[in-house]
């Protein structure tokens, strides 16, 4: 049996962040700018400790400005949104970003709403989400935008490529069907209440996993030889107490079906702060009315 090619997400992270540095370093030169980020961590939340402190880290890697606001987790909601509203009126932050998840007593949705669409740098706000739905120029969710990094080197022409997204959330398959679509893919959107999902993902020459739920996609819910793209970050306990983490599909059995699919970890995931350091650039050309 033939195997996928695994798609290294590491390698092509690695090679955005070097594109945005490079970037950055012209925008210092040539426009006295340096594009800044503010991440806003509320919580202890230990996987969410990792993401920020990586942020911050491939943030100034890049040469760029970068603030990592950490709150207790018993802030209040008007304490975060005040604070946000003091980085939307920063003229040294270009990139606005609250990690989530956010404790169970804050509003998502009231947060989201708080960021100015001009430094959504995770592109949540109705204003970005409705712009990248309208074909308009748009901040995108960063997971969904480096998803299409890869896609669009690992398949080249995505015209007319069946793809099926599973899972629907704002954050991932809502950006994520729009961006293929907008790629001229026939998009299906598949969720928790999609009858016989199997077969639906039979029919995906790409595939995207982006459910939450540990190893659900079998091998035989895929198409032979379709890209597989496995947006699941799911920490499961080993034997030895220890936890290891998986992906949303099953990858020992879909690696010998699949023609190409990212691993978990290594594939998705190192796009998501890449993308987000690409986003903040793009963010401080537009606020400074930089072409490009
Ligand atoms: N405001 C946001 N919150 C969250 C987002 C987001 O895009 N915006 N996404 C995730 C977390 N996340 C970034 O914030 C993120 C997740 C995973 C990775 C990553 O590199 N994963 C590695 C594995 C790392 C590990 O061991 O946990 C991989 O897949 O190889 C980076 C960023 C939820 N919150």
């Amino acid at each position: 049996m033939s195997q996928a090619r695994i798609i290294d997400g590491k390698a092509f992270a690695a090679q955005l962040r070097e594109q945005v540095a490079a970037e950055v370093a012209r925008l210092k030169a040539e426009h006295d700018l340096t594009p800044g980020l503010a991440v806003v961590l509320v919580g202890e939340d230990p996987a969410s400790q990792v993401y920020v402190r990586s942020k911050g880290e491939q943030t100034l890697a890049a040469g760029m400005h970068s603030e990592t606001h950490r709150l207790p987790a018993e802030t209040s909601q008007a304490e975060l949104l005040s604070l946000v509203e003091r980085l939307n009126d920063d003229p040294a932050i270009h990139g606005v970003l609250v990690q989530f998840p956010v404790p169970d007593h804050m509003s998502q949705a009231a947060i989201v709403a708080a960021i100015s669409p001009d430094k959504d740098v995770d592109g949540l706000t109705v204003t970005n989400a409705g712009r990248l739905a309208s074909g308009l120029p748009a901040l995108t969710a960063c997971t969904p935008a480096g998803c299409m990094v890869l896609l669009r080197d690992v398949v080249g022409d995505l015209r007319g490529k069946r793809a099926v997204v599973v899972g629907r959330s704002n954050l991932m398959g809502k950006p994520m069907a729009q961006l293929l679509l907008a790629a001229d893919c026939t998009v299906t959107i598949a969720h928790s209440r999609t009858q016989d999902l199997a077969a639906v993902c039979r029919e995906a020459d790409i595939l995207v996993a982006a459910v939450g739920r540990p190893q659900m996609v079998k091998g035989d819910w895929i198409k032979p030889g379709a890209t597989v793209i496995d947006v699941g970050i799911n920490r499961i306990p080993k034997e030895d107490g220890k936890t290891r983490l998986v992906g949303d599909v099953d990858f020992e059995a879909a690696k010998g079906v699949a023609g190409a699919i990212t691993p978990v970890p290594g594939g998705v995931g190192p796009m998501t702060i890449a993308m987000l350091l690409a986003n903040t650039v793009s963010a401080a050309k537009r606020l400074n009315g930089i072409a490009g």
